[in-house]
């Protein structure tokens, strides 16, 4: 589909100045909101500042009428037309699981048979789900999954990484860096190298593209990290944190389109081939580890774990160990005494050793066995591996001190050098999520696209199964036949209804001889010719948007225009009388016009209504392609005013059941005017009374007799 004739957003009805700019400013671009229009995303239009929903849907249809070369009115030709038509749709729509689905059933209406190329199309669509439905529409752990399936979100506007910095002093790398990444870190340009020392200093994790900077001797705690080319380094190299957000946001749609795929092909049908089944199972595993806040989940890597906990702990383990190792010292201290050997006796008198010197001998090997043991017992708890170690020995310093102390800036050194390398290792593993993930993305935004217009046709396929509906065959001579037609609006009601069999024009449904296209459908009050009525709206209408219908099996001819009268309340006045009349005035033209009609008498006297109907239904009749229903109490009057053959049929009591209520066959007998339900109340008390009073009603009785 195309959205021909259509070039600007001023061109659509409704649409002016300010509403075309606001429009334009939301899509980014007018063909893009055009698109939007044209795809009937009616919640994207909707958000748009003075496009309420309602808007929107009529701007999506009228662009979509446009497209298709016909629109709404061109089949559904009266109000209470387009009225039951809406009630259909609203009763569809209960069965969409996605607010996608729901949106985009609003743009399938009835195309006229002339179109019998969009219909067919419609029917080829939806016929491709109702086999589906048989399987899924039942399974409350699939429909769940989708209800979680929205359109995909992107990645959030506020989204900056601020511990990272892309730094250069050449003009072109930075154009080409600000153009790809500005957007989500800080591009920053230098001078010389004390400027890139400054900056540098502020960032856990430094972006260079050239090696201007990396000959110098860097200070401790800088450590750039080198790419070749700002317009080919890989987005998820740079900025791994832009792919992790967007897998993120969408977390559990995306888990949930993955989980359908799954579901669909485990129940034999083909998915989105796309994505094999092994790449279907990697993405699951990949997605089960990013954290909702776009962060790799914690607990899965043992280096990650390893960093963090040496950090948490550094301070707690240092300060009783310490505690711990001075408790010793100070006991050993205690228990010590001194013994001289003669020869340092000696030495201490002829001043060849001070008693300093000595005492400290001996302290120092008190001091180093202790220093090792607190090293030895940090790197064990610590879990240090072995650079991580070797920076412990500058901890503590060669001169004895007790209580033993660390060396607080080498402790300050320690552990920057572990946050360093938490972060590198943070970084990567966002790299290699984010790395995976990326060649999954485009895959995943056509998937989630997908299951969103699964759910359109499956929708229909749910529809479809709860109320056991049926493609109708399409024939091609004017008539409707149905068997076993249930009205959808009763049936939602009151869950078990009376299926009605009824056939009206050439289908093979239609008693012999009694093909007329032109009927009157007479019979007892509350005897169902409303709801009969309404069925065949119902048919007619899903028929011809090239949906399944509710019979076991329907005859559906060519219709090209469809009107539809409902039951006015009493009289019309002299203005409504004469609208009324005009719409029928169409009949003068030829094409194929399916009129149904509920007691259109009530709109003026009966003597005047009788013969307006008869006219009308001369009309119909001398139309080959024409169809017509009236459901009326005058087809007698009726009769009488014309010379046409029209066929009248009766909705009939058969009797009276314990309660004394009128038991009612549901199906139309044909050719036959229904007796009316005053005359069976008569009969009812001829039957029920003796004597005197039984010969008054035998007498009201035969009143009905012609
Ligand atoms: N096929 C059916 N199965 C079960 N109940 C039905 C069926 N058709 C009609 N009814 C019941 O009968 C009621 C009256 O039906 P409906 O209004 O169609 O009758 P009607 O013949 O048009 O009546 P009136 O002559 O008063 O206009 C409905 O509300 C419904 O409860």
């Amino acid at each position: 589909m195309s959205g021909r004739n259509i070039s600007g957003l001023r061109e659509l009805h409704g649409i002016g100045e300010r509403v075309a700019g606001r429009l334009v400013e939301h899509f980014g671009s007018e063909d893009a909101a055009l698109q939007a229009i044209l795809e009937g995303d009616i919640a994207s239009l909707s958000e748009v500042n003075g496009v309420s929903h309602t808007f929107a849907l009529s701007l999506a249809r009228d662009v979509r009428a446009r497209a298709e070369g016909c629109a709404i009115s061109d089949f559904l030709k009266t109000k209470e037309a387009l009225d039951l038509y809406s009630r259909l749709l609203e009763l569809i729509k209960t069965f969409a699981h996605t607010s996608h689905a729901r949106d985009k059933l609003d743009l399938f209406y009835p195309f006229p048979a002339s179109r019998m190329d969009l219909i067919e199309e419609r029917r080829a669509f939806v016929a491709e789900y109702l086999e589906l439905a048989d399987t899924f529409s039942a399974d409350t752990e699939f429909l769940n999954l989708l209800s979680r399936v929205k359109k995909l979100r992107p990645v959030p506007g506020n989204l900056r990484v601020r511990d990272r910095i892309i730094i250069s002093g050449d003009r072109k790398t930075l154009d080409a860096a600000r153009e790809r990444f500005q957007e989500f870190l800080s591009v920053q340009a230098v001078e010389d190298f004390s400027e890139f020392v400054d900056l540098a200093r502020g960032y856990s994790n430094v972006i260079v593209f050239d090696d201007t900077y990396l000959s110098f001797d860097l200070p401790e705690g800088i450590e750039p990290e080198l790419f070749q080319d700002p317009l080919k380094a890989e987005f998820w190299q740079i900025l791994p944190e832009v792919e992790l957000a967007f897998f993120a946001k969408n977390l559990d749609c995306i888990l949930a389109c993955l989980n359908i795929a799954s579901a669909l092909r485990a129940g034999g049908f083909g998915f989105f081939e796309e994505l094999s089944g092994v790449e279907l199972e990697n993405l699951k595993t990949a997605l089960l580890k990013v954290g909702e806040d776009g962060k790799p989940i914690e607990g899965l890597d043992s280096e990650l774990d390893r960093l963090e906990t040496a950090l948490k702990n550094l301070d707690p383990v240092l300060t009783s160990t310490l505690n711990e190792a001075n408790q010793r010292m100070n006991r050993t201290l205690e228990a010590s005494s001194l013994t001289l050997s003669g020869q340092e006796l000696i030495k201490l008198v002829s001043g060849g050793m001070e008693i300093k010197d000595l005492l400290a001998k001996e302290l120092q090997r008190v001091y180093t066995g202790e220093i090792e043991a607190v090293k030895e017992e940090l790197s064990e708890k610590l879990n240090f591996q072995k650079q991580e170690k070797l920076m412990l020995d500058s901890l503590f310093s060669d001169e004895i001190s007790y209580p033993l102390k660390t060396e607080q800036a080498q402790l300050q050194l320690l552990r920057q050098k572990l946050n360093m390398s938490l972060e590198k290792s943070r970084l990567s593993r966002k790299r290699e999520l984010a790395k995976i993930l990326s060649t999954f993305h485009q895959r995943v935004e056509r998937l989630v696209r997908e299951v969103l217009d699964f759910d359109l046709g499956f929708s229909i396929a749910c529809f479809a199964a709860q109320f056991q509906l049926n493609m109708p065959a399409i024939i091609s001579e004017a008539g409707i036949g149905f068997e076993a037609g249930e009205n959808l609006f009763l049936k939602a009601r009151y869950g078990e209804i009376d299926p009605v069999s009824y056939s009206v024009g050439k289908t093979s449904l239609s008693p012999e001889g009694l093909e007329n296209r032109v009927v009157l459908l007479s019979g007892v009050n509350s005897g169902g010719k409303t709801s009969l009525l309404e069925l065949l709206a119902q048919c007619v209408v899903l028929g011809h948007m090239g949906f399944p219908v509710p019979a076991r099996k329907l005859e559906l001819g060519p219709v090209e225009e469809f009107y539809y009268f409902g039951k006015s309340k009493g009289t019309l006045d002299a203005g409504a009388f004469e609208t009324t009349l005009k719409q029928f005035s169409v009949l003068s033209e030829t094409s194929g016009k399916l009129v149904l009609a509920d007691e259109l008498e009530s709109i003026t006297e009966p003597g005047a209504s009788a013969r307006i109907i008869a006219g009308i239904l001369e009309y119909l009749a001398r139309s080959e392609e024409s169809l017509g229903v009236f459901v009326s109490h005058l087809s007698e009057l009726i009769l009488e005013n014309t010379w046409t053959e029209i066929r009248v049929d009766g909705i009939e009591a058969e009797g009276l059941d314990s309660s004394l209520e009128l038991i009612v066959n549901r199906n139309p007998v044909y050719n036959r005017v229904a007796r009316s339900t005053p005359e069976l109340i008569v009969e009812r008390l001829l039957r029920k009374t003796t004597g005197k009073e039984q010969e008054f009603y035998a007498h009201l009785k035969d009143k009905f007799k012609n």
